[in-house]
């Protein structure tokens, strides 16, 4: 997925055009050529790219509103740009009804276990690209809009946090469009969204795997074929790995002086040959829209009289660990 643009300007000059998504994007890079777009054609270059997202949220004007589907919308048109070369209008009913499909079978499979008919991986067939385009789908679409969502409810439990991440906001970024590369500058946000993954434990018996072959594993025989769940849940929220395991407390990936510190049990992605393939950019789409988010909104518990204090973190019955459906207000920020 990565592109070296630098290597692409060294072979195509510093103006050329890429296909991102459904979209064909120009390309301007090199001092001379970005500066005169900016400042000589400031005007032709100066219109803001729409974002969908923010145009639900606006047109809210501050009513509180469930974010379950605009939240799924949004993450799943970036998967479907990467399959697919397009995205689906909000409207669109196919695509809400497919939506609603997953979540409804991801809530039926937190239930008793469904056995599938395995798809032969023995050669290249329509059957295995649609099961590998499905499961790229239903991957990439449910943990990250789930994990936006415990983002949004913890920052509306705790009003100093999200106050905490708006000031670095505007401190790193001010009113420019977030980039990834902003990141580094920003320990406290970087903190509260592994936090958020931490906290919100999306995948808390990982996927299923299966033993290759017979295992001697700390003394015990395990035979082939045995299948074998990892319970992310106990690294996440381990008891000697963490100082407050159940509580939310971004503290747990900041230094003393506010430096973002790694801890090696943050693992919401798995860990090894069968890690998450999509950690690189589920982590990018964390950052980028949760930055845009708290950038242009302040978020608020649903009137009347609901008090931060009340809202409940208790999950949904799944096999992702979901919020429970709940309501929240977006404030436009002035
Ligand atoms: C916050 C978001 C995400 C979380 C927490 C997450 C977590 C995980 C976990 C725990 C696994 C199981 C790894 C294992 O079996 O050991 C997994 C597998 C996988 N994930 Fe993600 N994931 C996320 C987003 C994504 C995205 C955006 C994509 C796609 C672009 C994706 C694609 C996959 C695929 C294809 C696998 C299967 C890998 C394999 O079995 O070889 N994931 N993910």
């Amino acid at each position: 997925m990565a592109i070296n643009l630098g290597a692409v300007r060294e072979k195509y000059g510093s103006i050329y055009s890429i296909q991102m998504g459904p979209k064909k994007v120009a390309v301007l890079s090199g001092y001379e050529t970005v500066k005169d777009a900016l400042v000589n054609y400031g005007e032709p270059f100066g219109e803001q790219s729409q974002v969908p997202i923010f145009e639900r949220l606006f047109e809210g004007k501050g009513k509180p509103f469930e974010v379950n589907t605009v939240m799924n919308a949004s993450v799943a048109n970036v998967i479907v740009s990467v399959l697919f070369r397009k995205r689906f209008d909000y409207q669109d009913t196919q695509f809400l009804r497919l939506l609603t499909l997953i979540g409804k079978n991801v809530k039926l499979i937190g239930g008793p276990r469904i056995v599938e008919k395995g798809t032969s991986t023995a050669y290249f067939s329509d059957e295995n690209l649609v099961a590998l385009v499905s499961n790229l789908f239903v991957a990439g679409t449910e943990t990250t809009a789930s994990t936006l969502r415990w983002a949004l409810l913890l920052m509306l439990r705790y009003p100093e946090v999200q106050k905490n991440v708006c000031d670095e906001i505007t401190k790193v970024v001010g009113s420019a469009q977030p980039r990834i590369a902003h990141r580094t500058q920003m320990p406290y946000t970087d903190a509260v969204i592994h936090e958020v993954q931490r906290f919100a434990n999306i995948l808390p018996t990982s996927l299923p795997h299966a033993t290759t072959t017979d295992v001697m594993f700390k003394n015990y025989y395990i035979p082939k074929s045995t299948e074998v769940i990892t319970l992310l849940t106990s690294v996440l929220r381990g008891q000697t790995q963490w100082e407050k395991p159940d509580t939310f407390n971004p503290e747990h990936f900041l230094t003393s002086t506010g430096k973002f510190v790694k801890k090696d049990a943050f693992m919401p992605f798995s860990a090894g040959r069968r890690m998450c393939a999509g950690e690189s950019l589920a982590k990018m789409e964390l950052f980028l829209f949760f930055t845009s988010l708290m950038q242009k909104f302040t978020f608020l518990p649903p009137p009347p009289g609901v008090s931060h204090l009340d809202l409940d973190l208790t999950p949904d019955i799944g096999f992702t660990t979901r919020p429970m459906p709940h309501k929240l207000r977006a404030l436009p920020k002035a």
